[in-house]
């Protein structure tokens, strides 16, 4: 009797979380098929199958790492037994001369990693709200309490926010740098750049930046110099003193997106695909271009969804346009003036008076930030927290608070996450 190994009984899987009937699981030629119900079905390659098997000699169970050896999977390997089962699909698979190697996937992970064809499920979690001006109604808000209170419960409702319309306000805030500071790192490390860490600026040209002066600042995204561009940046006005203005302007780029791609597609495609330069050269002691220094485009794209995940855009920081077919120079120059016009159509723009007190944290990837021109002593303090720490943060309080996926049976050993989270 060849022995079958079993290296997923840790997983705990014990009562039925996801259909009532059983999915039928049928081999079909290089393919495994899944009749969900009669109209929903997916297939799933046999060595896809086998090179994800999360068992944990072919997956770390802590580390969530590949174990098993990809490259020496036969390409065409056939299971000896597909089986259906109340958790989910059961696979033995021929392991050397003798042996078998088991394999299990549960249904709603099946579900989830469908390709053939893709799973629709777009969760609540990845849901996003566009808006204009009207958002001046009721702008995304959380209190500083919620933002500090240890369960980061709060922590989640705000990075919620974030996800949800591309920016939050937290009230109540000490209108100290020292609190600010703690605050900003309630979502993750800080990410340090030629403004330093923790920035405080005012308008005194200490860095060679116009933010360092009282001149008004068209709506933009940070760090277009950058190959990667800050995820958040945070905001607390600190003090303005002897004089007015410095009120500060949000404008949803996915919003403005939109639009563009439903007025004018042509202009649309264009901010989607030519490259943009840009340098920040103010420092003598740092001159930064992305790379490739040709830069990214004003609009960019997830190339499997299609969906729209990036909004570069800064006018001021744009370097020389040395890179454009000469026939598209005209079109272009069109296609920016038309993306200038929606952002600044009173329809777009949310203009706040910040105080201190009021933190504004900004997805720099979505909504752009300006401000308008000012007299007086003016100080703001703030942040920028990287992209990725960023999501970090919120997939794990996702994790945390999220009831799917904190349903997901961890591993009884170590306790670690689940190598069911379909983040992995
Ligand atoms: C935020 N802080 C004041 C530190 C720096 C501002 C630099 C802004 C720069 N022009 C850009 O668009 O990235
Ligand atoms: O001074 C402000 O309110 C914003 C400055 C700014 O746009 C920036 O620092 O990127």
């Amino acid at each position: 009797m060849p022995t079958i190994k079993t290296n997923y009984a840790h997983l705990g899987f014990t009562t039925n979380n996801f259909f009532n009937d059983l999915p039928i699981a049928n081999v079909e030629g290089q393919k495994v098929s899944v009749l969900w119900n009669p109209q929903q079905w997916s297939r799933f390659h046999h060595i896809w199958l086998r090179d994800h098997c999360r068992c944990s000699g072919c997956f770390h169970p802590v580390t969530k790492q590949r174990l098993v050896n990809t490259f020496e999977i036969p390409v065409d390997i056939v299971p000896i037994d597909v089986q259906s089962t109340k958790e989910g699909l059961e696979i033995m698979w021929p392991s050397g001369s003798s042996d078998i190697h088991a394999s299990f996937f549960p249904w709603s992970w099946l579900k989830t990693h469908s390709y053939d064809p893709p799973d629709k499920t777009d969760s609540a979690l990845h849901e996003k709200v566009t808006w204009g001006s009207n958002i001046s109604k009721a702008p995304p808000t959380i209190t500083y309490q919620e933002a500090i209170d240890e369960s980061d419960r709060g922590v989640y409702k705000w990075l919620g926010h974030i996800n949800k319309f591309g920016f939050c306000l937290v009230s109540g805030v000490p209108s100290t740098p020292e609190a600010t500071e703690k605050l900003s790192e309630r979502i993750g490390f800080i990410r340090e750049t030629q403004y330093g860490k923790f920035w405080e600026f005012t308008a005194d040209l200490s860095k060679g930046d116009t933010a360092y002066t009282t001149m008004a600042l068209g709506a933009h995204t940070d760090n277009t110099y950058f190959t990667d561009p800050c995820g958040l940046q945070l905001f607390h006005l600190l003090s303005h003193t002897g004089g007015s203005g410095g009120a500060t302007l949000l404008v949803d780029g996915f919003y403005v997106a939109s639009i563009l791609k439903e007025l004018h597609p042509e202009l649309h495609s264009i901010l989607a695909r030519v490259p943009i330069p840009a340098h920040a050269g103010g420092e003598l002691s740092a001159l930064y271009r992305p790379n490739p220094p040709s830069g990214y485009p004003v609009l960019g794209h997830d190339a499997s969804s299609g969906d729209l995940i990036q909004v570069r855009w800064n006018n001021d920081d744009r370097s020389v346009m040395d890179k454009l077919d000469p026939s598209v120079v005209e079109e272009w120059y069109k296609a920016i003036r038309m993306w200038h016009k929606l952002l600044t159509s009173p329809d777009s723009e949310y203009w706040i008076q910040l105080t201190p007190g009021t933190v504004l944290s900004v997805d720099n990837h979505r909504v752009l930030h300006g401000r308008s021109a000012f007299e007086g002593k003016r100080r703001v303090c703030g942040a920028y927290i990287g992209v990725d720490e960023y999501r970090s943060k919120l997939a794990v309080l996702q994790e945390k608070f999220d009831s799917t996926l904190a349903s997901l049976p961890r591993d009884h050993n170590s306790g670690a996450r689940s190598v069911w989270n379909p983040a992995l």
